[in-house]
């Protein structure tokens, strides 16, 4: 099939690639003339396991074309998925500009040929119907099928995901476009799942909101596990070996970050007031996790009191989550802010996220160039984000490093017994 991809941000990028892969035809466009010319040469604007290969091999197959020619993409194409962002407005609803301009350039761009646009960024309910009313009122004769497949990959393993997803959701009541889009998909697996447009649209948002619930919920049971004394793994081990409750997804931390949960949680929040409902549990979900990254600056204050003037805090990660350079919504930002207001000074290190936060922190904060050199002199460590190479430190290292053997383990990797046993103050959360 000849597919046009809109927007080369990790969603098109990675499932324009992988289409690609499975022997279709793909164009991918981006409206930013640098990004497109970076992936003409094979270079890729951000990080992802296992990507860059995969676009080097099908763009030398000549099955993966990167442009900034919407019009030209459209007319080449039967199926055109839109992947462009959909970040949280001020209100915290979904600011949709720029996939309503994408259906706006779709309507002035197609011929009275039949396509099948797709919706794969993630948007409100009711958001097919109005792409294709934008589409029509750009062009009459627009011969369309608007429908929704929701995106599910998960930052760092977003190339395994695509190929490996637990389902395909598609939305739609044409059933020629639900033709052709499970013959799309029908390669990737047979859980394909058929529904209206906007069932379609909430799965997505219902998907994300509960992924987060489920995390503010650990972390809820974590904060009174630190105040008797329980320890939150044991308690969600106990807990997910209930095959009706499931493991994952139960790790207690500094709570969730990232360019999705955040902005997704409060875009269903939204929708659900916008129709005169108030989500209760859904605003609770939000509450505890704005809450949670400060349960470090309680450890910190806990450890040294309130006068932390003088100190130096050694920050272990700024990505949201290993495996991504992505800092957007990270909980690092926002310790690392409460940290300097209250006098402390930062040094930060992450394998692979420090351009990105130099670009919103600046020279707020001293980089070290390893863990080694980052620990060197500092007062206290901080594990904010489990990358393998942070959870494999030798304690005696750490030791030697820092003024004082302190560490604060915001995502609970360390044993707290082997560490007090190694000399350390030990605080993990809920442990
Ligand atoms: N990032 C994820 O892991 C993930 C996973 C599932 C779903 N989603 C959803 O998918 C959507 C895209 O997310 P992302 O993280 O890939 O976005 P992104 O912000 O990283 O990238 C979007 C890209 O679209 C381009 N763009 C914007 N307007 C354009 C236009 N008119 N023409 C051509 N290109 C245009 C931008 O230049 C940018 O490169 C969002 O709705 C998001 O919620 C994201
Ligand atoms: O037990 C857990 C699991 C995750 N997290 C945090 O939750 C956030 C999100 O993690 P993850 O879901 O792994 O990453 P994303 O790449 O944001 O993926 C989510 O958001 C995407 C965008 O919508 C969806 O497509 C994916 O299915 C969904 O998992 C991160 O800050 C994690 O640290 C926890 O604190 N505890």
């Amino acid at each position: 099939m000849k597919l046009a991809v809109v927007g080369t941000g990790y969603v098109g990028l990675v499932s324009g690639t992988c289409f690609a892969e499975l022997g279709n035809t793909v164009i991918c466009v981006d409206k930013i003339d640098e990004k497109v010319e970076m992936l003409k040469r094979g270079e890729i604007p951000i990080y992802e396991p296992g990507l860059k290969e995969l676009v080097v091999s099908n763009q030398e197959k000549g099955r993966l074309t990167f442009s900034t020619d919407l019009a030209a993409a459209v007319a080449a194409s039967d199926i055109i998925l839109i992947a462009v962002g959909t970040p949280a407005a001020e209100d915290g609803s979904a600011n949709m500009s720029y996939v309503y301009a994408v259906a706006e350039e779709i309507g002035e761009a197609l011929d009275s040929s039949y396509k099948v646009v797709v919706n794969k960024s993630t948007v409100p309910v009711g958001t097919a119907e109005k792409v294709e009313e934008i589409i029509k009122e750009k062009n009459e004769n627009a011969q369309v099928d608007v429908c929704s497949v929701p995106e599910f990959l998960r930052e760092g393993s977003a190339v395994k995901d695509t190929f490996n997803p637990d389902r395909i959701v598609i939305g739609t009541s044409s059933k020629k476009a639900e033709e052709m889009l499970v013959a799309l998909h029908k390669p990737l697996t047979e859980e394909i799942v058929v529904t209206d447009v906007r069932s379609s649209e909430m799965i997505k948002y219902a998907s994300n909101a509960f992924l987060a619930t489920k995390i503010s919920f650990i972390n809820e049971i974590a904060n009174i596990c630190d105040a008797y004394g329980a320890d939150v793994k044991a308690v969600a081990r106990g807990m997910g070996l209930d095959n009706r409750i499931g493991p994952k997804f139960l790790n207690a931390g500094l709570g969730y970050g990232g360019s999705c949960f955040p902005k997704d949680t409060k875009a269903i929040i939204h929708l659900a007031q916008s129709a005169g409902y108030t989500p209760e549990l859904l605003q609770a979900v939000e509450g505890v996790n704005e809450r949670q990254s400060f349960r470090i600056i309680e450890h910190v204050k806990g450890i040294f009191g309130t006068e932390l003037i003088g100190l130096k805090a050694c920050i272990l990660g700024l990505a949201f989550k290993p495996e991504t350079d992505d800092i957007r919504d990270a909980p690092a930002l926002k310790i690392i802010d409460q940290l300097l207001e209250m006098g402390m000074a930062v040094k930060a290190y992450d394998p692979i996220a420090v351009e990105n936060t130099k670009k919103v922190l600046g020279d707020r904060v001293e980089y070290g160039a390893n863990v080694e050199e980052t620990l060197e002199g500092t007062d206290v460590m901080i594990l904010v984000t489990e990358w393998d190479e942070f959870v494999k430190l030798d304690p005696e290292m750490i030791k030697n490093k820092l003024n004082r053997a302190i560490v604060v383990d915001g995502r609970n990797v360390y044993e707290p017994k082997a560490m007090r046993e190694a000399g350390f103050i030990y605080h993990g959360i809920g442990r």
